[in-house]
C-alpha cells in the first residue's frame, strides 16, 4: 500500500528583497498510515510552507511531493484539485468555514464537490457531527458558534471525504488549553482508529504528548526530536 505522504528533497525559496531566502533545503519527510506526527520549530522556520507544499497548495522549487503514491509534479491543475478534495483533509488556524451555511451543510458541500453526497455520506455526516459533539447544533449557522465549536465543525469537514492524509496548521491557536487538547485528541483518534496519516504544525508544547513522533524544522530540514 502506498504511503499517504512523502516529500523527497523538497526545496523552496522566497525572495526577501533582492535576496533569495532558502526556506526548505532538500527536505525529506514521510508519514505512514495510522501515524500522527507534529512539526515544531521557531517562527519563520518554514513549517507552514512545508505543510502547504505537502497539501498541494504551494509548488516547491525542487524535489518531489508524493501523495498516496502519486507524484504531484506531473499533475494538471484539475488533477491536483481532485487530490486536494478527495485525498487530503485540511484544518487551519481559522476554521475557514462558509459563514452563511449551516453546520451540516458545510459537510454536505465538500461531499457534493467530490461527487459523493449519497445515503452513506449522509450517515457519515451524522456520525461525524455526533463524534464532534455537534449534533445538537447541526442546523445552526456558523456565525452563531463559538471558536471551539467552529473548529470541531472544521475537523468534521476535513474528515468528511475520508482523506488518507490530514494536515492541520495551528488548529488550536485560538483555543484555551482544555479545548486544544480535545481538538488534538480528535485528530489523533481519526489517525489511529481509521488508519489515516495526520500532520500537525504547532507551537503548543502541551499537545505534543498526543503525537507519535515530533519533528523540528531547523536550517531548512527536519529532524526527529
Ligand atoms: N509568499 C511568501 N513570500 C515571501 N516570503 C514568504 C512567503 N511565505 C512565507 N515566507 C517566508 O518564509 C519563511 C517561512 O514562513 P512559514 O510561514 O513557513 O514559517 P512558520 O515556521 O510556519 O512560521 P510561524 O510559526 O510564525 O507560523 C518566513 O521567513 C516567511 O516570511
Amino acid at each position: 500500500m502506498n504511503e499517504p505522504l512523502e516529500l523527497r528533497k523538497v526545496t523552496k525559496y522566497f525572495m526577501d528583497g533582492e535576496q533569495k531566502a532558502e526556506i526548505l533545503k532538500e527536505l525529506d519527510f514521510k508519514v505512514n498510515r495510522g501515524e500522527f506526527v507534529a512539526i515544531v520549530g521557531p517562527s519563520g522556520s518554514g513549517k507552514s510552507t512545508m505543510l502547504s507544499i505537502a497539501g498541494a497548495l504551494l509548488t516547491p522549487d525542487g524535489g518531489e511531493v508524493i501523495v498516496n503514491g502519486r507524484s504531484l509534479g506531473g499533475l494538471s491543475d484539475s488533477e491536483k484539485a481532485k487530490v486536494r478534495l478527495t485525498s487530503i483533509g485540511y484544518i487551519f488556524q481559522a476554521s475557514n468555514l462558509v459563514p452563511f451555511l449551516k453546520v451540516k451543510d458545510q459537510l454536505k458541500l465538500v461531499a457534493e464537490l467530490a461527487g459523493s453526497w449519497d445515503d452513506s455520506a449522509r450517515k457519515r455526516a451524522d456520525e461525524l457531527l455526533e463524534a464532534m459533539g455537534m449534533s445538537q447544533r447541526q442546523n445552526r449557522r456558523i456565525q452563531h458558534l463559538s471558536g471551539g465549536e467552529k473548529q470541531r465543525v472544521a475537523i468534521a469537514r476535513a474528515f468528511m471525504n475520508e482523506p488518507d492524509l490530514i494536515l492541520a496548521d495551528e488548529p488550536t491557536a485560538a483555543l484555551d488549553a482544555s479545548r486544544s487538547n480535545e481538538i488534538i485528541a480528535l485528530i489523533k483518534r481519526e489517525a489511529h482508529s481509521r488508519n489515516k496519516a495526520a500532520v500537525l504544525v504547532t507551537h503548543d508544547e502541551s499537545v505534543l504528548h498526543h503525537c507519535d513522533n515530533v519533528y523540528e524544522v531547523s536550517q531548512g530540514k527536519l529532524r526527529l526530536r
